[in-house]
């Protein structure tokens, strides 16, 4: 596996009771790039994401992350690795202060999870790396907010946050635009974009024009499978990825 290559899935396939919703999937993420996972209704994205962030074990296949072999790892054990499902660490906590959320979730990286009791102390010493994090996201001027007071975009500014909190080399986003208002689209691009400087960004996203707009690379699924590769203006033109989309919710 090159070094350019951070994570690799090869021949990934897993079958339900005789299905085979993901089948002999190949995939090569670069280093330092943003890569958008597409396809039709049911053409097996989520399934194929979470065999990625480890939440299905597959049939068979092999997955490396980072050099490592990590097919038989678990979720905890591929996120200490740096590689972070978005909403895995994302529980962010309604009645607590946006500071203090993201003051947590690098507590919590720091392996002190149930350490409340050290809080005033311990939780003071990560404020500035809190508050860079807070920058990062566009959250400053929040920062003593509610969480639930948030609009729903800077919910997810703050899910971000708190990912970032754990020092992610590739962050795996799952429908990072879903239920999104239109108002909130831009910003989330443009933060999404901010951030990945630096990382590696996988997601799985239906907004084609979020897609055109973000993605280096993007894989296109179909019924399990890779129907094909590439960037926006050559997945876009593929008749082969037309007729596949055509006839579903998002033709
Ligand atoms: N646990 C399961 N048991 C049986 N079949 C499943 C299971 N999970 C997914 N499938 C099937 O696998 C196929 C792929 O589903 P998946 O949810 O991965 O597609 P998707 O591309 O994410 O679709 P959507 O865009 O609608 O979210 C579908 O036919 C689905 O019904």
């Amino acid at each position: 596996m090159s070094s350019d290559i951070i994570l690799q899935a090869e021949k990934l396939s897993i079958q339900f009771k005789g299905f085979w919703a993901v089948k002999d999937v190949d995939l090569n993420i670069r280093r330092g790039t943003i890569h958008a996972l597409i396809g039709p209704n049911g053409a097996g994205k989520t399934t194929c994401f979470n065999l990625l962030t480890k939440f299905l074990i597959p049939t068979s296949g092999k997955i490396h992350f980072d050099g490592q072999d990590i097919t038989r790892k678990g979720p905890a054990e591929i996120a200490q690795l740096g590689m972070v499902r978005s909403f895995q660490i994302s529980a962010v906590f309604p009645s607590l202060s946006v500071l203090e959320n993201v003051t947590i979730a690098l507590q919590r990286n720091r392996g002190n999870s149930f350490d409340f009791w050290k809080r005033d102390t311990s939780l003071r010493a990560l404020n500035p790396r809190a508050e860079e994090l807070l920058e990062e996201v566009g959250l400053t001027s929040y920062r003593n907010h509610l969480a639930n007071e948030l609009s729903y975009g800077r919910k997810r500014a703050l899910e971000i946050a708190t990912t970032l909190a754990l020092e992610p080399k590739m962050m795996l986003l799952d429908e990072p635009m879903a239920g999104m208002a239109v108002e909130d689209i831009d910003r989330i691009t443009e933060l999404i974009r901010r951030v990945s400087k630096g990382r590696t960004i996988l997601m799985v996203e239906h907004n084609l024009s979020v897609v055109a707009t973000l993605s280096d690379q993007i894989t296109v699924l179909a019924r399990g499978q890779v129907l094909a590769e590439g960037d926006y203006a050559t997945v876009s033109a593929n008749p082969q990825v037309l007729e596949a989309y055509m006839g579903t919710a998002h033709a």
